[in-house]
């Protein structure tokens, strides 16, 4: 990652950045190890109790460092006056290091592992695997997060230390099983791959705690190439000025729509103008340019195609569109209602090469580069056409030929595979939305609004990342602004029309109403600010 990351992304270690971390508290601080790890456990038996006030407590223990948490909430709890049974993964003889201080300091070994051991449990603490896990549990450890996972089942709550054993702290990928954990106590920071799905999805509730590590550490090490969405990305666009024009505010021209598919690419229109979008033309197929029309933000223009014989929009579309692109500069967005068929595909690979601006491919339009997600790439190799997709799992799964499991279950990778291959930054959507660019970095959006989970959200995000890169917004930061301020928007939507009841078109409105609460609390933030020198 470049030395200086933009300021909206909290910096977020994969697990030998965490280790390092430790590593340097240990070495150059001088904090001993096992101070830590008396902290770390001190805080998870805190968070045990909180999950179980009371009744017995089964402690299942790994062979590292992970371990030795779980003896120190043993100790502890125990100290309390809990009935504490701890089992292990390995022979004793295996504990070194500070594991093995701790388990001296609990007071002897523990009992192998046994599924029996969790049967009248009130809570289980899952210390098996940490930072230090490597590929899928194996053994003893896998046999135990499954009894983990079956005492889940029966409804016996999981409190993780650290990561829940089977989740990769990194990539959130799940080899093999996984805790599935009520909460999870993480140290000093939390890792990418508590956000990640579908590690994402065994954290329960997520405790960061403090365990001593100075935080100038932050400045130390080497920044972290993944990082967590903030609010503060909205403070890095630009505002219409007084002395503004519609032109100024951005255009954002939208090829798309169908015969029966009419509705996405309005939608995407919409969002681009709640997203401050001065202007947008929204380019459809001659035969269905009527009813878009009728049902467009009545603000837009509208610029009849050719059609081909389905209905949907010709290849040679393409010289309409780049002709008025020519005496209108636009960001371009296709692909929302598009349909797909050799005539799309031909007319994508001629928008691809003749636009010279800004340019969102989503849905449909994606479809179109099935197979070939290098067929971005001569356009993307120069500066001056940034690039933006937006595919979500299964238009991933077309665009790189691999199959739809393998999305869902490498996100990480896979959405870094397709930033460099494409040269574009690219958005791969879901409850955890992923945004990377080409040089490595992935901004993480932590979804839980399931409100979006409704046609047509999509259609409304590439509208507004459209609306931000007509402003001349650096792809990376519109994209990851994008779809930060259409999380926000779903989850304001639902407070007013309820998870169940929110449509897509709530959540183009909502988008303007979170636009300006943010830039009204900032305004709010910059009157409060003490006044400067002289002033
Ligand atoms: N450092 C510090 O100061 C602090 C660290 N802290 C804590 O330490 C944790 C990290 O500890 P760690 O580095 O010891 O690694 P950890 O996750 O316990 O596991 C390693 C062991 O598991 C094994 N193993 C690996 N993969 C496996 C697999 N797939 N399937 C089965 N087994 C597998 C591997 O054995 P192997 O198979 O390689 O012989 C190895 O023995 C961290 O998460 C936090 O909780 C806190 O106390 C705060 C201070
Ligand atoms: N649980 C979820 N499942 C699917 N999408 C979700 C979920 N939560 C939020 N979203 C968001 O909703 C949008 C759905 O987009 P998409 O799948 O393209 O739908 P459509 O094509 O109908 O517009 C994306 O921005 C995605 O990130
Ligand atoms: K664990």
């Amino acid at each position: 990652m470049a030395s200086s990351p933009p300021a909206w992304l909290d910096p977020l270690p994969d697990a030998a950045g965490l280790r390092a971390t430790d590593a340097w508290a240990i070495g150059t601080v001088g904090i001993p190890g096992i101070a830590l790890m008396e902290t770390a456990g001190a805080l998870l038996a805190d968070a045990v109790v909180e999950v179980a006030p009371q009744g017995p407590v089964a402690i299942v223990c790994g062979a590292g460092n992970n371990g030795g948490d779980g003896y120190v909430v043993a100790r502890l709890l125990r100290q309390a006056g809990r009935r504490v049974r701890v089992v292990s993964t390995v022979p004793d003889e295996r504990l070194k290091g500070d594991a093995a201080l701790a388990r001296d300091a609990f007071g002897g070994p523990a009992d192998p592992w046994s599924a029996a051991a969790l049967d009248d449990a009130a809570v289980i603490v899952d210390a098996i695997l940490g930072t230090g896990a490597s590929g899928a549990p194996r053994g003893v450890a896998a046999e135990a997060i499954a009894g983990i996972a079956a005492a889940a089942d029966r409804g016996i709550p999981v409190v993780a230390c650290d990561v829940p054993s089977g989740v990769d702290a990194t990539t959130g990928e799940v080899a093999g099983v996984a805790v599935p954990a009520t909460a999870t106590v993480t140290f000093h920071a939390a890792t990418s791959g508590l956000w990640i799905a579908p590690g994402k999805d065994h954290v329960g509730r997520l405790r960061i705690v403090d365990i001593g590590i100075p935080r100038r550490v932050r400045d130390l090490l080497p920044v972290p190439s993944t990082g967590l969405l903030s609010a503060a990305v909205v403070d890095a666009l630009p505002r219409r000025r007084t002395d503004g024009t519609k032109f100024r505010s951005g255009h954002v021209l939208i090829v798309g729509g169908a015969p029966g598919m009419t509705g996405a690419p309005c939608l995407t229109a919409r969002g681009a103008m709640r997203a401050g979008a001065g202007y947008a033309t929204l380019a459809v197929p001659a035969g269905v340019e009527s009813t878009v029309a009728a049902r467009a933000p009545v603000e837009t223009l509208t610029l009849a195609l050719p059609a081909a014989d389905d209905g949907a929009v010709a290849a040679t579309a393409a010289d309409v569109v780049l002709e008025r692109l020519r005496t209108r500069r636009a960001t371009l967005v296709v692909g929302p209602g598009l349909s797909r068929g050799p005539e799309r595909d031909r007319l994508l690979r001629a928008l691809i090469a003749g636009h010279d601006g800004a340019l969102v491919v989503d849905a449909d339009g994606l479809a179109a580069l099935a197979g070939d997600p290098e067929a971005l790439r001569a356009r993307t190799a120069s500066a001056t056409r940034p690039t933006v997709i937006t595919p979500h799992a299964g238009e991933m799964a077309r665009l790189l030929g691999v199959e739809l499991e393998a999305v869902g279950e490498h996100r990480l990778a896979t959405v870094r595979d397709a930033a460099r291959r494409t040269g574009a930054v690219v958005v791969l959507k879901g409850d955890d939305t992923l945004i990377a660019a080409p040089d490595g970095r992935v901004a993480i959006s932590p979804g839980g609004a399931p409100g979006l989970a409704t046609a047509g959200t999509g259609d409304v995000l590439a509208g507004v990342v459209g609306a931000l890169l007509a402003r001349d917004v650096e792809p990376f930061t519109a994209a990851s602004a994008a779809v930060w301020l259409h999380l926000r928007a779903g989850l304001r939507a639902a407070e007013q029309h309820g998870v169940e009841g929110t449509v897509a078109g709530d959540v183009a409105e909502a988008v303007a109403i979170v636009r300006r609460d943010h830039d009204r609390s900032a305004a709010v933030a910059l009157d409060r600010a003490p006044a400067r020198d002289g002033g």
